[in-house]
């Protein structure tokens, strides 16, 4: 098989070089381009001097430069609303994954209020598919624009769908979630500073981020009910993982043997989903570094407590995309993907 060609758009970012990671040991990959606008026509090896020896490439400059050579699947690694930009760069025949949440939503007016920016491409939100390979495979598998889900959104929605498909659960779903700063990308910000976060902890967006809504359309859509998510982020002095704990109410009475049952049923054949027996619950160190996630739960009573875990940069966003990536390209979703985790 002819290797598959790929650019990526933000290739300096910390999501561009996580596919760079990835992508660099992908047996059927080559990576044709990476754009950067700051670091623009100095190399990857300047930039990273990890990949001195490694690779060879050169930032381009995506806004200078324009459509640079030909590829057959472009990541935009790129912040909310510039993607969108770029999308008419690229014709019909290349696939496009967007990292940000320019495509995410169904509803255009969700998207502008959240935002609180125009869409400048409307009519492509019918067209791309929400990339979560273990809900919407087939669909990814035909798609041309793939929307990588928000990493939030991902801890929880891969754990939630069976509860809520079978109907087992109430609408009105609690997320407690918390993530390791390289969430809020590479940019400096005073909240993101280290002296801001080691050594302290805090809650954050509390009932206004943008994610809360990312869950409610994809979660009413899949259950074909209209779910309410009260969502509170936290920000943890650690660089990569996200860790949610989610409280659902159950609406009859199911053992913790039969919902252990349910999750083999929708994710034994999943690879990357990893579910563990009754009263066993994820880490991050069991995850950051590779493409899984890890579930856990338990029953108290009517109240059922999932707890997920993944890297934020991996099964998040860039290791999500990569598998987005082989289904769209008709190869195993396994292909390319980290195992390993950074433990110690
Ligand atoms: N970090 C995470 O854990 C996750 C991030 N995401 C989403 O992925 C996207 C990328 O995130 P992340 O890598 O963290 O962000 P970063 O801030 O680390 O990187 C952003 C990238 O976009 C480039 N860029 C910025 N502005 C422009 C522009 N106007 N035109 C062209 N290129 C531009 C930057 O290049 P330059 O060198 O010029 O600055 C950089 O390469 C975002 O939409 C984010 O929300 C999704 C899931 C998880
Ligand atoms: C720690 C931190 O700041 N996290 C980011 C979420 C990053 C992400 O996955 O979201 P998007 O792709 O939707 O940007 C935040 O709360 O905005």
């Amino acid at each position: 098989m002819e290797r598959i060609k790929v650019g990526i758009a933000g290739g300096s970012g910390y999501t561009g070089l996580e596919l760079l990671r990835i992508l660099h040991s992908h047996p059927l990959v080559e990576v044709i381009w990476i754009s950067s606008e700051s670091f623009a026509e100095k190399s990857l090896e300047e930039y990273c001097p990890a990949w001195v020896k490694r690779a060879s490439l050169e930032f381009l400059s995506l806004s200078k430069q324009g459509v640079p050579s030909p590829v057959d699947v472009v990541f935009l690694a790129l912040p909310h609303g510039e993607s969108m930009s770029y999308l008419k760069l690229f014709g019909p025949e290349v696939k496009v994954i967007d990292l940000s949440a320019d495509f995410r939503f169904k509803n255009r007016e969700i998207y502008e209020k959240v935002y609180g920016i125009t869409h400048l491409e409307p009519l492509a939100l019918g067209e791309a598919v929400y990339g979560i390979p273990e809900i919407y495979r087939k669909e990814i598998a035909q798609a041309r624009l793939v929307a990588n889900p928000g990493c939030y959104p991902t801890s929880v929605i891969i754990p939630v769908y069976p509860l809520l498909k079978e109907g087992l659960v109430e609408e009105d779903i609690i997320v407690d979630s918390k993530s390791g700063v390289s969430g809020a990308g590479k940019k400096p910000q005073e909240s993101t500073h280290f002296c801001e976060v080691y050594g302290s902890f805090k809650a954050y967006g509390v009932g206004k981020h943008r994610h809360q809504p990312e869950m409610e359309e994809n979660l009413s859509e899949l259950s074909g009910r209209r779910i309410r998510v009260t969502f509170v982020p936290h920000l943890l002095p650690v660089k990569r993982g996200i860790l949610s704990t989610i409280y659902l109410k159950l609406r009859k009475e199911v053992s913790e043997q039969a919902i252990f049952e349910l999750f083999k049923a929708y994710y034994q054949d999943r690879f990357w989903v990893r579910v563990f027996p009754p009263g066993s619950f994820p880490e991050l160190k069991w995850v950051v570094g590779s493409n899984f996630i890890d579930i856990g739960f338990l029953k108290v009573d009517k109240q059922l407590i999932l707890i997920s875990a993944i890297d934020n940069l991996t099964k998040g966003a860039s290791g999500q995309a990569v598998q987005n990536m082989n289904l769209m390209f008709g190869i195993d979703e396994r292909i390319g993907l980290p195992e390993n985790i950074l433990y110690p």
